[in-house]
């Protein structure tokens, strides 16, 4: 793969940061350690130099070199967090120290080994073992999977660009797309996700055998939502994720898979992603803790291959310079405690709380809405797409009658490519109310669309 034909300039000019290195030759006793890659990153020299460099910062070295400020001026001195299955999760006075300092851009070593682990054996990436060159597989971890994906896009699209994507899809990506100016295309999807033939259909447009000519205006970059899909519920078929990854292969695209619910399907066995069927090394995703150990800790990963990834840190490294430290340490404790089997316990009781909720919002559409909407029952995620019969655009309906009734969803035109078109499907989320208040707020909504007609 050729990865310099995808970046943007900015992101191509991105340098590192010298003062993240230098911060590594700090007193012994509250050592920042950055890992191989920033030393590389900043001393274009042969791995075995950077090695002995590293190796050469004895304990004996007094650095007057990091900006870093002295953690025993830090007024936080231990924490004990209790943990719901009895555990607790502590920081000892060393421990909090070093989880109030600066620490690596890309993440602290812990939770990167540990998340690294988790992906080999969730997906076996063919680029687990490939060269850098060729794609191998890297993560950062990101504030939030949002982070990852606004500095993808940030890295990967220059105004003009051609993006594909299926609409409707999550705000927050049209947030952090369309400023940057680029021609969004949909891509027809349905309750199983894109529709390859459509994919095949739009691509058309362009020769594959053109796509490197300079000036060529055929997409490089394809974003879906795989599992769970926000708004949709969608989720794609195994077989279909394979026709997209071969027509990304023909027109050599990246697919960014974005995929912060795939903890969140119902049923097993859990789809194959995109990044498991990657040879090629053209797959950049982002998974999240949200919607599994918590969304206020901020905790994301961006893995994909080596070359972009390590943009995105340099990225990094020029604005957040990493993510909290602090809630790095203590997710890494916790899931060093439950092993990847106690992981994947709790995402099994996560499951069965959604699917319980998932149950009862159906239940109550069936008895409230079928005669006045249509809706697909979603197997993964958080959210149900209803289309109301008779009605051309949900808007007004939503953001001024249902608040007169005082039941809130969110109006279909928010998730559309252009937010003004009409859209007669609200998304509702059956995360946060009980069932109860699920049936009565279905109740609410069969009403004021019964008196809209
Ligand atoms: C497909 C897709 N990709 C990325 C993200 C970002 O998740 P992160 O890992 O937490 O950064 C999301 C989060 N989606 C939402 C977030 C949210 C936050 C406050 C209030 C409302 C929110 N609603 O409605 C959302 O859908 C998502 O759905």
């Amino acid at each position: 793969m050729n990865y310099a034909r995808f970046l943007t300039a900015v992101s191509a000019a991105r340098k590192p940061s010298p003062i993240r290195i230098l911060n590594m030759f700090t007193r012994n006793s509250d050592r920042v350690f950055l890992p191989k890659f920033e030393l590389a990153l900043i001393f274009s020299v042969p791995t075995c130099t950077k090695l002995k460099l590293q190796q050469r910062s004895p304990p004996s070295l007094i650095s007057l070199a990091g900006g870093a400020p002295n953690p025993n001026t830090f007024p936080f001195l231990s924490a004990s967090i209790e943990v719901r299955n009895g555990e607790t999760v502590t920081f000892s006075e060393a421990a909090m120290k070093r989880a109030l300092q600066y620490s690596a851009s890309n993440g602290i070593p812990e939770l990167l080994t540990w998340m690294k682990s988790l992906q080999k054996k969730l997906h076996n990436p063919p680029t687990a073992n490939y060269s850098p060159e060729n794609g191998q597989m890297e993560m950062c971890v990101t504030t939030g999977s949002q982070e990852g994906l606004c500095k993808v896009f940030e890295m990967l699209v220059n105004p003009g660009d051609n993006v594909l994507l299926d609409a409707p899809t999550y705000s927050g990506t049209l947030a952090a797309l369309q400023p940057l100016g680029c021609n969004l295309i949909n891509v027809p999807s349905d309750q199983h996700g894109i529709i390859p033939a459509a994919l095949k259909e739009v691509l058309s447009r362009w020769d594959p055998l053109e796509v490197h000519r300079p000036g060529s205006t055929a997409p490089k970059i394809l974003y879906t939502i795989p599992n769970g899909g926000n708004p949709t519920g969608a989720s794609m078929t195994a077989q279909r994720k394979k026709e997209v990854y071969e027509l990304a292969q023909q027109y050599d695209m990246l697919i960014i898979e974005d995929d912060p619910y795939y903890f969140l399907q119902f049923n097993k066995p859990w789809a194959p992603t995109f990044l498991s069927m990657d040879t090629d090394g053209r797959i950049i995703r982002t998974d999240s803790f949200s919607k599994i150990l918590s969304s206020g800790l901020r905790i994301g990963f961006v893995t994909g291959p080596k070359l972009l990834v390590d943009r995105v840190v340099l990225h990094i490294q020029a604005s957040t310079m990493h993510t909290s430290t602090f809630t790095q340490l203590m997710v890494s404790q916790l899931l060093h405690s439950w092993g990847q089997e106690g992981f994947l316990q709790h995402i099994d009781r996560v499951i069965e709380f959604y699917r319980t909720q998932r149950d009862a919002m159906i239940s109550s559409a069936d008895k409230w809405l079928k005669d006045v909407a249509e809706w697909h029952t979603p197997t993964a995620g958080m959210f149900l797409w209803i289309k109301i019969k008779g009605i051309a655009d949900t808007q007004q309906l939503i953001m001024e009658r249902a608040l007169e009734k005082e039941v809130l969803l969110v109006p279909g035109g928010v998730f559309m490519i252009n937010s003004s078109d009409p859209c007669p499907y609200v998304r509702a989320a059956f995360s946060l109310s009980t069932p109860e208040q699920i049936d009565e707020a279905f109740r609410r909504l069969s009403a004021l669309i019964k008196e809209a007609l």
